[in-house]
C-alpha cells in the first residue's frame, strides 16, 4: 500500500523462509535453490529484499554502494550484546568508515604476507596432527576440531602471539562455549519482538539476561587477551598492540579495541574451519578429484617438500578446487544481511527504506544459468581463472568465480587471509593425504556417500558429522612435514 505511484512493489518469493517446517534444511535448499533475481517480503514489521540474481547483486550491492552498505541494526544483537560496537552490525557510517582502514590494516594483503610463516607453520602442524590423530583412529574420524584448533591458532597468534596445543586446553573450551552461547542468542527466533511490536508487551527478561551475562563474559574474555599483550615484556609486534597505539592516539578507545579483537576471531576462526571441513567431505565424496590433483602435486612440487603460497599459479587444478569448493559448500549461505536507508528504485521497483537486504549466496552458486549442473562438485569449471576471488571480487560480475566473500563495500575484510589459508590447507591436505570416505558401507560394499545436504545452520553452516580416513600418500610425508 506504501508503493509510490508508477513503482512496482517487489515480487513475493516462493513460499516464505521463516515458514520452512519439517524439514528445515531441504526445504531451505529448495527455496534458496528456487528464487530468481529480486523478491521482497515482510517479516512482521521488517522488510526483508532477497537477492539470488548476479546482475542485480552488482547493480545494487556493487554499483549502488554508497547506497546498499549499510546494516540495519537489531536492538538485542547489535545495541545490548555488542553495546553498538560491532564492526559487522556496524552501520555505514562515520564510525565505519573510520574503523575500516584499522581492519584493512590488520587483516588485509600486506599484513597477511608478512606473517606467511606464521601461517606455513600452522598448516604444517595441522598436518603432522592430522597424521597423529589418523593413527589414533584408524577407522577414520570427523576433522572438523583439528581444523579448529589451527584457524583458532592463527588468530591467536596474528592477534597476541600466542597459541594453544589441543582443544582440550581450558582457553580453546572457554572460546568455544562463549561463541556457542553467542550465536545461539542472536538466532532470529529469540528476537521475534523486534519484527512483531506486539510481542514487545511480555517483556523477555531471561533473554535481556542472558544477553548481558553472555556479553559481559566475552568482554572479560577479550579484554584479557589485550591486557596479556599490554603486560608482554617482549613488546612484539601483533595486531592487539597495533589496536592499542591507535588508542593511545585516540582513535579508538577500551571497548572499540576489546570488540575489534572479538569480531577478528569472531570472523577468522569458524569461517576457515567450516571450510576446511566442507572441502575435506567433498574430496572424499569426490575421489576423481583428488586424483586430478595428486597428479598436479606429485608433477610440480614432487615428493620432496610442501606446496608452498609462492606455488599458487602453478598449481590451477588444486586453486580451483578452492574455488568450486566455496561455490558448492560456502560456509555462509545467506551471507551478513545489508540494509538500505533510504528510498530507491530498481527496474521499476520500489526498494523501500529501511529494508533488510540479503545476498541468496547459495542461490546464485546454484544457478544453472551461471554454472553448468551447479549441483556437481567439478573444479573444471574455474580452470582457465587464474586470479584471485579477491582480485574478481570487485570486477565484472559476469567473471566472479563465486559470492561467497560477499559483495559490495562490505565485501569479507579478511578476503586475502582466507584465500592464502585455504590454499595452504587445501594444497597441503592433498600433497599429504589421499582423504578417503570412513562412512558404513552400501549393499554393494561401497561407502555411503556423505550427504552434504545434511546441514546445521549457524551464523556459519557445517556439514553434519561424518567420518574420513587421512591416508599418507608417500612415506616421505612424515619426513617432510617434520623439517
Ligand atoms: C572462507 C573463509 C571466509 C568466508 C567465506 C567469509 C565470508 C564473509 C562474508 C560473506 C561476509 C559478509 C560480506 C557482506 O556483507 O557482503 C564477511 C564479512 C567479514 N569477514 Fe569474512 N569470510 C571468511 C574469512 C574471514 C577471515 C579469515 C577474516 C579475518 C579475520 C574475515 C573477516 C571478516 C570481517 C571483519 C567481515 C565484516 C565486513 C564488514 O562488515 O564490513 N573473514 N566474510
Amino acid at each position: 500500500s506504501n508503493t509510490p505511484r508508477g513503482l512496482k512493489k517487489l515480487p513475493s518469493p516462493p513460499g516464505h523462509f521463516f515458514q520452512i517446517g519439517r524439514e528445515p534444511h531441504k526445504k531451505f535448499t529448495e527455496w534458496a535453490r528456487s528464487l530468481g533475481d529480486i523478491y521482497g517480503v515482510h517479516m512482521g514489521q521488517q522488510y526483508w529484499i532477497i537477492l539470488t540474481g548476479d546482475k542485480v547483486v552488482s547493480d545494487l550491492l556493487q554499483k549502488r554502494g554508497g547506497k546498499y552498505s549499510t546494516r540495519i541494526t537489531s536492538y538485542y544483537t547489535y545495541d545490548l550484546l555488542t553495546r553498538g560496537k560491532s564492526y559487522f552490525g556496524c552501520p555505514y557510517n562515520e564510525r565505519y568508515k573510520m574503523l575500516t582502514p584499522i581492519m584493512h590494516g590488520a587483516l588485509g594483503q600486506r599484513n597477511i604476507k608478512e606473517n606467511s610463516n606464521l601461517l606455513d607453520d600452522e598448516f604444517r602442524i595441522l598436518m603432522q596432527n592430522l597424521c597423529k590423530a589418523s593413527t589414533n583412529a584408524k577407522d577414520g574420524f570427523y576433522p572438523k576440531y583439528c581444523f579448529q584448533l589451527t584457524s583458532l591458532n592463527i588468530i591467536n597468534l596474528l592477534c597476541l602471539n600466542k597459541r594453544t596445543e589441543s582443544t582440550e586446553d581450558p582457553y580453546y573450551k572457554e572460546f568455544e562455549t562463549l561463541m556457542g552461547e553467542h550465536s545461539e542468542i542472536a538466532k532470529i527466533t529469540n528476537r521475534l519482538s523486534e519484527f512483531f511490536p506486539i510481542m514487545k508487551l511480555i517483556p523477555n527478561y531471561s533473554l535481556r539476561n542472558k544477553i548481558i551475562e553472555n556479553r559481559t563474559k566475552i568482554e572479560a574474555f577479550f579484554e584479557k587477551l589485550v591486557k596479556e599483550v599490554m603486560d608482554s615484556k617482549e613488546k612484539k609486534p601483533c595486531i592487539i598492540r597495533n589496536l592499542l597505539c591507535k588508542k593511545d592516539e585516540g582513535i579508538l578507545d577500551d571497548l572499540d579495541v576489546i570488540y575489534l579483537v572479538y569480531v577478528i576471531f569472531a570472523a577468522g576462526t569458524d569461517t576457515i574451519s567450516s571450510s576446511l571441513t566442507w572441502i575435506s567431505a567433498a574430496l572424499a565424496n569426490n575421489p576423481e578429484v583428488q586424483y586430478k590433483a595428486h597428479q598436479e602435486l606429485d608433477r610440480v612440487i614432487g615428493h620432496s617438500r610442501l606446496p608452498e603460497v609462492s606455488d599458487e599459479l602453478n598449481i590451477p587444478y588444486t586453486r580451483a578446487i578452492i574455488k568450486e569448493s566455496l561455490r558448492y559448500c560456502a560456509p555462509i549461505y545467506l551471507g551478513l544481511p545489508h540494509g538500505i536507508e533510504e528510498d530507491d528504485e530498481y527496474n521499476g521497483y520500489h526498494i523501500p527504506a529501511n529494508s533488510v537486504v540479503i545476498l541468496n549466496q547459495y542461490g546464485i552458486h546454484m544457478d544453472e544459468k551461471r554454472y553448468e549442473n551447479p549441483k556437481e562438485f567439478k573444479p573444471e569449471r574455474f580452470l582457465g581463472v587464474t586470479e584471485s576471488s579477491a582480485a574478481l571480487a570487485n570486477g565484472n560480475y559476469e567473471n566472479r568465480d563465486h559470492f561467497g566473500f560477499g559483495a559490495g563495500r562490505r565485501l569479507c575484510t579478511g578476503i586475502h587471509m582466507a584465500e592464502m589459508e585455504l590454499l595452504l590447507g587445501v594444497s597441503r591436505l592433498l600433497w599429504c593425504f589421499k582423504i578417503e570416505n570412513a562412512s558404513p558401507l552400501d549393499k554393494d560394499g561401497k561407502p555411503i556417500p556423505i550427504d552434504l545436504d545434511k546441514i546445521r545452520f549457524g551464523i556459519t553452516v557445517w556439514p553434519e558429522e561424518y567420518c574420513v580416513r587421512f591416508v599418507k600418500r608417500h612415506d616421505n610425508v612424515e619426513k617432510v612435514l617434520s623439517i
